[in-house]
């Protein structure tokens, strides 16, 4: 994987500290009452009074993902499995995400699989790297990059395969006003990448049940 991708995982440009120029809750209300004032409402009417002190909070919790190191949520392996080293697929991962042109979300489904080599990780900190990368302002590639770059740099599994599949709600509700149309975006690393019987292998079992 290269290092374009490799950075997207953590960079520092992206994560505001209060050190470099956070600002404060009450400058991130005031930004919120302004926003009401654009859309044409009046932040001082009744119903509007606590709605930015919530729009902080909800903010605080979808887009949390700044606050979270992805490296962290793979740290723990579970050496024994009496020799597994087959495909370990969780698929129908579902998410919100935020795109970062619009700031209006995304929805949509995760899929990932890895061949295991020093042992597997718990299958739900595959979900929670999902969330870690969703819960950030993101494209749908990034995304999916930076899923499969954290599992590569910090599994060293023989290959990882990430599939995702999401409605932007910037292509629904405005703009070009296309309700129901899906992106689906996938990438391949180590053993997947080049080997189109393996690619196969993963889209067998991901279409597999259904
Ligand atoms: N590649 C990619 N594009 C995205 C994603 N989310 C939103 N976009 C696109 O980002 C583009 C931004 O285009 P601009 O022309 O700069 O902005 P805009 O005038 O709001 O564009 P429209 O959405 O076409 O009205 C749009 O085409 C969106 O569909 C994403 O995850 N990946
Ligand atoms: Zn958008």
């Amino acid at each position: 994987m290269d290092d374009v991708v490799k950075s997207l995982i953590s960079r520092p440009e992206r994560v505001v500290t209060s050190a470099n120029g956070k600002p404060s809750r009450e400058e991130a209300e005031e930004a919120v009452r302004v926003l009401l004032r654009w859309a044409g409402d009046n932040p001082e009417r009744e119903g509007l009074l606590e709605t930015p002190a919530r729009v902080v909070k909800a903010y605080e919790e979808l887009f949390s993902g700044y606050r979270q190191d992805p490296r962290e949520v793979l740290e723990r392996v579970f050496a024994e499995v009496e020799g597994y080293d087959d495909l370990v697929l969780v698929r129908d991962i579902p998410f919100f995400s935020h795109c970062e042109h619009h700031m209006v979300p995304f929805v949509g489904k995760a899929h990932i699989a890895y061949y295991p080599t020093d042992g597997v990780v718990g299958l739900s900190k595959l979900a929670r790297l999902v969330d870690v990368f969703a819960k950030r302002l993101q494209t749908q590639e990034a995304m999916t990059a930076q899923i499969a770059s954290t599992i590569e740099t910090e599994l060293n599994p023989r290959g990882v395969a990430v599939l995702v599949e999401a409605e932007h709600m910037c292509m629904s509700m405005r703009g070009v006003l296309k309700q129901g149309a899906s992106t689906v975006t996938v990438q391949f690393s180590g053993s997947f990448r080049d080997n189109p019987s393996e690619q196969a292998h993963f889209y067998t079992l991901l279409r597999g049940g259904r």
